[in-house]
């Protein structure tokens, strides 16, 4: 026992001075008891030591540290020095050193998270996920954090975008760091980039092997609009890029050609690859455009193969919409993997660079007056009319193609190259005013279009928004006129909401009507015509 103690405590110097009442007590003792004793009050005096010990080490340490030393001799200290080795000790100052770094790095993390924060609530940016990326300051960060190649930024260049826009600043990270995503952002707001260029950094280079992403619209139109984007930001790099057309659909077997990126609407994709003349099985990017629309039940089956065929395990999806109703953020959150959910602004919200009008006319036949009226006192081309149904657009083309001013129809009993001419020179500004049923509604970037007409009241509240927003795009301003009847009455109040939402001003009493559920609100309208009934 003797021995073991003189073991543990060797090294230990006794203070006398400062235990000498203590001695004194344990002296008095018979000597069978002085070992204990001994023992005892060295165990305290090792105590009192430790603690003396474990402060001199913390000290030591840091100066240590600030000196750049490792080694320095403190009085007391040597029973631990002894029985601690040498890599043990290097360890402690190796973890005291990790921990000082970890520290510094938390600290750089939590100023970096405060500085998005306030850069995101600058831009009107909200994000929900984990680990979110930081969003881009400006397109040279596409090199600098992401070595974009040269290509991209000189086409980004010649299309004059200076400036990311909120949505390209928060989703062109996120896909870039491949992460999947869902984003709603206003119409006219760049959502195309944002999916295009990621596209685009993450494919590097044109290959062989099968199609490498795809790209899904609701509509023809919008399809072929994507393409022509698609070709303007891979300029200078020989990147295959294809347009699914219904020949393709029908007849090509894309399994004898390079196909980076594939561009389609669900119907025609669906046929081709139940003609098994598509393999979607490495398809590496999945974007769906317009996605509450691709969601909806019509639509629903074919996407729904669609993204069953894409069964590469690595794939990243990503889900773009001006209106992100809560069945589809839920669709999402079950098909997405860890996903990062985008929204700038309000959500389903409209632009707030148009300036929206509500116009009561009555009658059907107030209708038609009220267009012409508008026309005849201001006509403000381009102009963008909605109705219904392809028979309302055939009825009022009718009644306006002999009013002398240069107007146009599109809707889907038109051949697909008749459809083609419409929208190229409605682009080219050679029709003033284009009738549209709602295959035009979304998506379609028209570059300047004034005025966006309602001459049927939309059928939802999503409708609304992407109608008007074929005006005010990319930060120009715009009008919308919505006429309603009798019959739209119960549900001027969704679109007032809307409008007050996004700033316009709305009358007190529209505000008071009561609100009604809008769902596909498509009456059954008298016929278009100032001909008289026979
Ligand atoms: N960073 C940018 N700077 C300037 N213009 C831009 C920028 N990004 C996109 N644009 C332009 O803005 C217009 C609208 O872009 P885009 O069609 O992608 O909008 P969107 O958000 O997809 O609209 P929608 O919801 O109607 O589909 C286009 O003409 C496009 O060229």
């Amino acid at each position: 026992m003797a021995n073991d103690s003189s073991f543990l405590f060797s090294g230990i110097r006794f203070d006398r001075k400062k235990f000498g009442s203590d001695i004194a007590r344990f002296q008095k003792k018979d000597s069978d008891n002085n070992n204990s004793a001994n023992i005892l009050s060295a165990a305290e005096d090792e105590s009192e030591k430790t603690k003396e010990a474990v402060e001199e080490r913390t000290t030591s340490t840091k100066k240590r540290k600030r000196k750049g030393t490792t080694s320095e001799t403190v009085e007391g200290f040597s029973v631990f020095r002894k029985s601690t080795s040498a890599t043990q000790l290097n360890d402690e100052v190796r973890a005291d050193d990790e921990s000082v770094e970890l520290n510094k790095k938390k600290k750089e993390q939590n100023r970096q998270l405060e500085r998005d924060a306030i850069f995101r609530k600058k831009h009107n940016i909200h994000v929900s996920g984990y680990n979110v990326p930081s969003p881009l300051q400006d397109f040279d960060e596409l090199k600098s954090r992401y070595k974009c190649q040269s290509y991209l930024l000189r086409n980004l260049k010649e299309l004059g975008f200076r400036e990311p826009t909120p949505i390209q600043r928060q989703a062109i990270p996120v896909l870039l760091h491949g992460r999947e995503c869902f984003a709603c952002a206003p119409t006219g707001s760049g959502k195309t980039f944002a999916f295009v260029c990621p596209m685009l950094m993450k494919l590097k280079a044109p290959a062989k092997g099968g199609i490498r992403a795809v790209i899904l619209c609701p509509a023809r139109e919008l399809s072929a609009q994507t393409y022509r984007e698609c070709r303007k930001l891979a300029k200078g790099k020989k990147f295959h890029i294809r347009l699914m057309t219904k020949h393709l659909a029908r007849n090509a077997d894309f399994s004898k050609f390079p196909c980076d990126i594939l561009i389609s609407t669900p119907l025609r994709l669906r046929l081709a690859v139940k003609r098994k003349k598509v393999d979607l099985s490495r398809v590496e990017y999945l974007v769906l455009d317009e996605s509450d629309k691709l969601f909806e039940p019509e639509l629903f089956k074919q996407i729904d193969s669609i993204i069953k065929a894409c069964s590469n395990p690595s794939i990243i999806r990503s889900l773009f919409s001006a209106t992100l109703p809560d069945f589809v953020e839920d669709r999402a959150r079950e098909l997405m993997h860890d996903a990062v959910r985008v929204i700038v602004g309000r959500k389903n919200m409209a632009s707030e660079t148009i300036n929206q009008k509500l116009v009561f006319t009555g009658s059907e036949e107030g209708k038609l007056l009220a267009i012409r009226q508008s026309f005849a006192e201001s006509l403000n081309p381009p102009v963008l009319v909605f109705v219904q149904s392809k028979e309302r657009a055939k009825e009022l083309y009718g009644e306006l193609q002999f009013d002398n001013i240069r107007v146009d129809v599109i809707h889907s009993d038109l051949s697909q190259e008749e459809r083609e001419n419409s929208v190229d020179n409605f682009r080219a500004g050679k029709t003033w005013v284009l009738i549209a049923t709602d295959v035009v509604a979304r998506g379609m970037d028209f570059k300047g279009v004034n005025c966006v007409i309602n001459y049927d009241f939309p059928d939802s509240a999503a409708a609304y928004v992407h109608r008007i927003g074929r005006s005010g795009r990319a930060g120009r301003t715009g009008q919308a006129i919505t006429f309603y009847t009798e019959e739209d009455i119960p549900f001027l109040r969704n679109v007032a909401n809307l409008m007050a939402a996004s700033g316009c001003e709305v009358p007190s009493w529209l505000m008071e009507l009561r609100k009604k559920k809008w769902k596909k609100h498509r009456p059954k309208r008298d016929t278009i015509s100032t001909k008289p009934d026979l």
